[in-house]
């Protein structure tokens, strides 16, 4: 009742969109007031109302002189706003992905693919891509508003498809409370994000609460070679369709062997469905062949011919600063990278190492939201590189040297550089390689990925402008005659 009386109301209003945060309101939205973790927006009303909110949803009565509807809860709130939209995520087909790493890496991927064949729609870490258009996003996963939003404009613009990264953080804050998945993917659980989560079974029960979100009749896609595995499909089987992935365990749906994997791809002999089919793939390292498995699972869960599945593997364009390799004039090789936590690092460093008899240098800083995995992280660098330049990541309001002090306490001191500015920091490592003749030398510039911004404030609203990993190394080393 209350429901319809609202819509009815809603929809003799002039409203553009709605808008969650009161920074964000732009003229003919209706603001949406919630209680977070550390705000409660209902009072932020009077900045909404400034930039032109044209009316309100909340969780109490609020002072103004603005249509106020209340609704008994936020969860409520997002019913009638996915309502009002025509329940936009039911019109497309809607595939999940969740782990530790891998996300962006198989997410983007897969809308790639698919869009060659259907108009797709990408949300994630790379922002938000559909229709040839592309746009930052705070969050990995957006709010359930800005989610909401999101999936109306798609399903406007004429998208089928949309493969979106689902965080841990999303899934604990309901974020995609408001989504049925045709597929969920699960890549891999690490250690990360205990800072938020407290523990390791807690970060898993974020996790396992996509299963939750798989409809009935869908698909479950697991990485039978992780631990969490055997949780996953506790929590999906009674409902859905499960296909798993491995690269040790002949007996997954999808299974690689065997593997070669170096700097420049991956080749491997799928095994699916007891015919054996040779793959390849741009994409580099072993974690990779894993994210290909992840990648074709769907595309074959829905009846993609095998064949036409591998084709568009092997075509693969790379993902926006996963690892992104340039090749150095003097035979040495740059690789940008997103890794930033401990496993993606220690995994990234260890595998370069089995693919060069070079060096193995690292430009890497911590993020200031997650200090307390900056001794690891240091260690691990300094431990597995043969040197590392510590330098700024994304303070978020800490001191620089804050965060570089807490990466040196255990990191081995002969072996690293400290230079808070990144730029200087990659040029000074690039400065390493045109000394002499480093032939077969690797520079890994890992955390940032195609990031252009360094941000200063926790509340990601504020950054300072940075040229980009990518842009910085080509700058020095076209400098310092490594590349032409
Ligand atoms: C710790 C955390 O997850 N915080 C998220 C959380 O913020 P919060 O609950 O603290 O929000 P809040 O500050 O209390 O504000 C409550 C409400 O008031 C609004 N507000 C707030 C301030 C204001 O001036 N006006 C206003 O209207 C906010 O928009 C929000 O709707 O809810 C917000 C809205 O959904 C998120 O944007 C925010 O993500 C912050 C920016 C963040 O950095 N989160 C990280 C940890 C995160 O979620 N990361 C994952 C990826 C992790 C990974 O895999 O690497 C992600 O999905 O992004
Ligand atoms: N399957 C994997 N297993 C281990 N490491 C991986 C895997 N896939 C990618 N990585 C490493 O982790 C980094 C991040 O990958 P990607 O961005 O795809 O993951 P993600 O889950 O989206 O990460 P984030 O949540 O931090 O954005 C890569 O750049 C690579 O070094």
């Amino acid at each position: 009742m209350l429901l319809q009386s609202t819509l009815t109301s809603l929809r003799k209003l002039p409203l553009t969109c709605f808008e969650a945060d009161s920074r964000k309101v732009l003229p003919g939205s209706i603001f949406v007031c919630s209680q977070g973790l550390n705000h409660d927006s209902h009072h932020f009303v009077d900045e909404a109302v400034a930039r032109g909110a044209i009316g309100l949803i909340a969780t109490r009565p609020v002072d103004t002189r603005l249509p106020c509807f209340v609704m008994p809860g936020h969860a409520m709130s997002i019913s009638l706003i996915s309502h009002y939209y025509q329940n936009p995520q039911r019109q497309l087909f809607n595939i999940g992905v969740t782990g530790t790493n891998g996300k962006t890496t198989v997410a983007y991927s897969l809308h790639k693919i698919l869009n060659q064949t259907s108009p797709s729609a990408y949300t994630g870490t790379l922002g938000c891509e559909f229709d040839g258009h592309q746009g930052e996003l705070i969050n990995t996963t957006p709010d359930a508003i800005t989610l909401l939003n999101l999936m109306k404009r798609m399903v406007d613009k004429g998208v089928t498809h949309h493969v979106m990264e689902v965080s841990s953080h999303a899934l604990d804050q309901d974020r995609v409370s408001c989504m049925d998945y045709d597929i969920t993917i699960f890549t891999n659980l690490g250690e990360d994000h205990i800072d938020y989560h407290g523990s390791r079974d807690d970060y898993l029960q974020a996790k396992l609460r996509l299963a939750d979100r798989l409809k009935p009749d869908g698909f479950a896609i697991i990485n039978l070679d992780d631990p969490m595995a055997m949780a996953i499909m506790d929590r999906c089987q009674q409902k859905s369709r499960i296909l798993t992935y491995s690269t040790q365990n002949p007996e997954a749906s999808l299974y690689a062997d065997p593997v070669s994997a170096s700097c420049q791809g991956a080749e491997f002999q799928l095994h699916y469905q007891g015919s054996a089919y040779k793959v390849s793939t741009p994409l580099p390292f072993q974690f990779n062949v894993e994210n290909s498995l992840a990648i074709l699972a769907p595309l074959l869960a829905t009846g993609q011919e095998p064949e036409q599945a591998i084709n568009y593997l092997k075509y693969l364009s790379p993902v926006p600063g996963r690892c992104e390799v340039i090749s150095l004039g003097n035979g040495a090789t740059a690789i940008v990278d997103y890794a930033h936590n401990h496993d993606a690092l220690s995994g990234l460093i260890r595998h370069v190492r089995q693919h060069t008899n070079g060096h193995v240098l690292t430009v890497i800083g911590v993020t200031g939201d997650r200090l307390m995995d900056a001794e690891v992280i240091g260690r691990c660098c300094s431990q597995l590189s043969d040197h590392s330049f510590f330098t700024t990541d994304n303070p978020m309001g800490l001191e620089p040297d804050t965060i570089l002090a807490s990466m040196c306490r255990q990191a081995i001191s002969n072996k690293i550089t400290i230079e808070a500015n990144r730029e200087r920091a990659i040029a000074l490592a690039l400065s390493r390689f045109s000394q002499q003749k480093h032939s077969n030398d690797v520079l890994l510039v890992c955390g940032k990925g195609p990031e252009t911004w360094q941000y200063t404030s926790i509340d990601k609203l504020q950054s300072e402008p940075y040229a980009g990993d990518k842009a910085v190394i080509e700058t020095y080393a076209r400098a310092g005659g490594l590349l032409l």
